[in-house]
């Protein structure tokens, strides 16, 4: 009877443990829960179903300057588009800055993207406009929010001079190189103070060297003013040189690598990236296109439950032979592995 007791003791604070458990992402400052977004395409006068987004999970911490990568077609520019409060989300949950980006009507929608988000795109020439100096096309998200003239000019000098483009001041779009738009770009985007900045591709039409003055602007706006910087790119430069890059791959986070600082005995400093697969919350997880190929994996696989580590084998019972099988292979080279 006593037994009984007790274990519907430990079953009540279980359910309370899990009860004041916090929700997903509850510390972030974006969270993208199951997201999904179909588009309809009207081809041949059959509508086909296109799954842009298909359950993507993705946690963004306040403060963090990181990359999204992805084959072209993955799903990246839709993703952009919905945190940007340009398009919504078909399904799943989608939180920035405590906005509900599934719940917001036309008008929280205006307020969100003058407000919560900036946003800067690949082509130069739809960041600014071109008949407005640097300066005028910096001030003017500042005037749409009612902003002093004096608040304005003030801000405007300080954000082109932030971002290492203050001769451009009196310069038009035309006058100014590629690279300098771009800056120019981060501080139109950057002028209300959002809580997040995007990028699509931002260095995608500038020489590697241009686009390393470009990226290091967005690292600069990042420590100076502590904005958090999602940016899409192709630019391997740019992917290497964030703490996080996250992998996006048919319409799902994959992938994602962390590089931190380590510094050896002697004091030297390196950086040091690992990779890591994404594991959702249902227990799936997506491993590597070229792990799987290299090892012949396809269909199944064998799991081994280890004390501080699992292992994944080549399925030996789907296999002519087994060669390939690796189940010989020096087993201490997985540890830690997970
Ligand atoms: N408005 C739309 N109508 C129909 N299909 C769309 C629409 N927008 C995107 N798609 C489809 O959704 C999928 C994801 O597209 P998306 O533009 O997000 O990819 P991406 O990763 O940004 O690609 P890229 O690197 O080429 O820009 C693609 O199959 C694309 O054709």
């Amino acid at each position: 009877m006593s037994g009984t007791t007790e274990s519907l003791e430990e079953l009540e604070r279980r359910v309370a443990r899990h009860r004041d458990r916090p929700a997903y992402g509850h510390d972030a400052l974006i969270a993208c829960d199951r997201l999904v977004r179909i588009f309809a395409r009207h081809g041949g006068g059959d509508a086909v179903e296109v799954q842009a987004l298909q359950g993507l999970d993705l946690l963004v911490r306040e403060g963090e300057l990181m990359a999204l990568v992805g084959a072209s077609g993955s799903g990246k520019s839709t993703l952009m588009n919905i945190l940007a409060g340009l398009d919504v989300p078909t399904a799943g949950a989608a939180r920035v800055a405590g906005r509900d980006l599934l719940a917001m009507d036309a008008k929280a929608r205006l307020r969100y993207r003058r407000e919560v988000v900036g946003f800067v795109w690949q082509q130069t020439a739809r960041n600014l406009l071109p008949y407005l100096t640097a300066a005028q096309n910096v001030e003017l998200p500042l005037q749409l929010a009612g902003a002093s003239r004096r608040k304005r000019a003030g801000r405007a000098d300080e954000l082109l001079s932030l971002l290492g483009v203050a001769d451009c001041r009196d310069r038009r779009p035309q006058a100014m190189s590629g690279g300098q738009q771009q800056r120019v770009a981060i501080a139109v985007a950057l002028a209300n103070a959002p809580a997040v900045l995007l990028a699509d591709e931002p260095t995608g039409e500038l020489d590697s060297a241009t686009g390393q003055q470009v990226f290091a602007a967005f690292r600069r706006a990042n420590e100076e003013l502590g904005t958090t910087i999602v940016i899409v790119t192709h630019d391997q430069a740019v992917a290497g040189e964030v703490r996080r890059t996250v992998a996006i791959r048919d319409g799902r986070t994959s992938t994602e690598v962390l590089r931190r600082t380590e510094v050896d005995d002697a004091g030297r400093e390196s950086l040091v990236a690992r990779e890591y697969a994404m594991l959702d919350r249902a227990g799936r997880l997506q491993l590597p296109a070229e792990y799987t190929a290299a090892l012949g994996m396809a269909d199944r696989v064998l799991l081994e439950l280890e004390e501080d580590h699992i292992q994944v084998w080549p399925d030996e019972h789907g296999k002519d032979n087994d060669n390939g099988n690796g189940k010989d292979k020096d087993k201490d080279k997985d540890n830690g592995n997970g």
